[in-house]
């Protein structure tokens, strides 16, 4: 018998290790249970990767009760890179685990993350992550991916390019809709040290001039973000600009020379592709305001429509008190 079509919102949460993903999901958890309004909503969470160790939310389900990496890795030997791809094909050869979830504890309207591993080969060298998301779909879920990298990535060129491209993969391997988000804003925005041009005398000049307009532009931009300052300013608007992709600056618009080496010309060309088309942007995100939180929500609740659904369910949730239960 086939699947039942409903409509149930997701996010596809993914990033390189470390970068966030699971502190992600539970501050989204937190926000939504704790907000009121359209954000009020029960946020599920499905950890997707059998090689977690522990996260700070409350999962629906977790995959680690189908497959584990311990275990692969001792009964099959392999390493944790094998044996975590090993462990996740064994998942999509079992996809009905997750379906069963979906269709027998959610609800018409519902909303999931899903934690995925850090390893990028899932969706850039194997088509893992799109068998899993093409069976989602199928159901009938609205889902977008959601792509995260560190933000110290943005202090770098060279990494910033690196993150900026595996986002780009994501979304093209993925053909979802896609938000990119530089996470752990807050440890950007505290390094007070990076105003010392002496802190980094050794890194060259340009990369302390980077770093130095990355924490002041980045800084302006939380600033408007909290304060509901109009960007009517051309100049604002470009400083903004310039805060999402502060790294490229180093290689936009250098013109080709004679000594540039093979390498510098390739940056030079990826980095004006990334500026000039707006291919990959970043929502620079700081889990410690709340405000930025909901106004990430409320984007991705655009790209997935998921008011259409929501508004008829608004009041259910509002009318229920949240310590009822307690
Ligand atoms: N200061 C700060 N630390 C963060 C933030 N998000 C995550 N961290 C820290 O970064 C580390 C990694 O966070 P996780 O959420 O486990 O990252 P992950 O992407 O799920 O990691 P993997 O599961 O290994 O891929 C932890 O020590 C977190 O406490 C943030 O917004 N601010």
């Amino acid at each position: 018998m086939g699947k039942v079509r409903m409509v149930v919102f997701g996010q596809i949460v993914l990033g390189p290790a470390g970068c966030g993903k699971s502190t992600y999901c539970a501050a989204l958890q937190a926000h939504c249970a704790s907000s009121h309004g359209m954000a009020r909503r029960v946020m599920h969470v499905i950890n997707l990767d059998p090689a977690a160790e522990s996260f700070a939310y409350e999962p629906l389900a977790d995959v680690r009760e189908l497959v584990n990496v311990d275990e692969v890795a001792e009964e099959v030997e392999l390493g944790p890179n094998g044996a975590l791809v090993w462990a996740m094909e064994y998942l999509v050869d079992n996809l009905d685990w997750l379906t069963d979830i979906i269709q027998e504890q959610l609800v018409e309207g519902d909303y999931v993350l899903f934690d995925c591993p850090g390893q990028i080969e899932l969706y850039t060298h194997y088509n893992i992550m799109r068998r899993i998301t093409n069976a989602l779909v199928e159901l009938g879920m609205r889902l977008c991916s959601v792509f995260l990298i560190d933000s110290s990535y943005a202090l770098e060129a060279s990494k910033f390019m690196g993150g900026s491209l595996s986002a780009m993969s994501a979304m093209v391997q993925l053909e979802l809709p896609h938000v990119s988000v530089l996470s752990k804003m807050d440890l950007l925005l505290r390094r007070p040290e990076l105003s010392d041009s002496q802190t980094h005398a050794d890194a060259g000049h340009v990369e302390t001039k980077v770093a130095d307009d990355s924490y002041r532009l980045a800084r302006l931009f939380l600033h408007m973000m909290s304060s509901d300052v109009e960007l009517d300013e051309p100049e604002m608007k470009l400083e903004l600009e310039l805060a999402l992709r502060p790294a490229l600056a180093v290689y936009q618009g250098k013109e080709s020379t004679e000594e540039q080496s093979g390498f510098e010309k390739l940056h030079c060309a990826i980095s004006d592709l990334l500026s000039e088309t707006s291919i990959v942007q970043f929502y620079p995100l700081d889990l410690k305001q709340d405000e930025v939180i909901q106004d990430l929500i409320v984007q991705i609740d655009l790209i997935v429509q998921y008011d259409e659904v929501a508004e008829l369910r608004i009041g259910d949730v509002e009318e229920k008190d949240p310590d009822e239960d307690v």
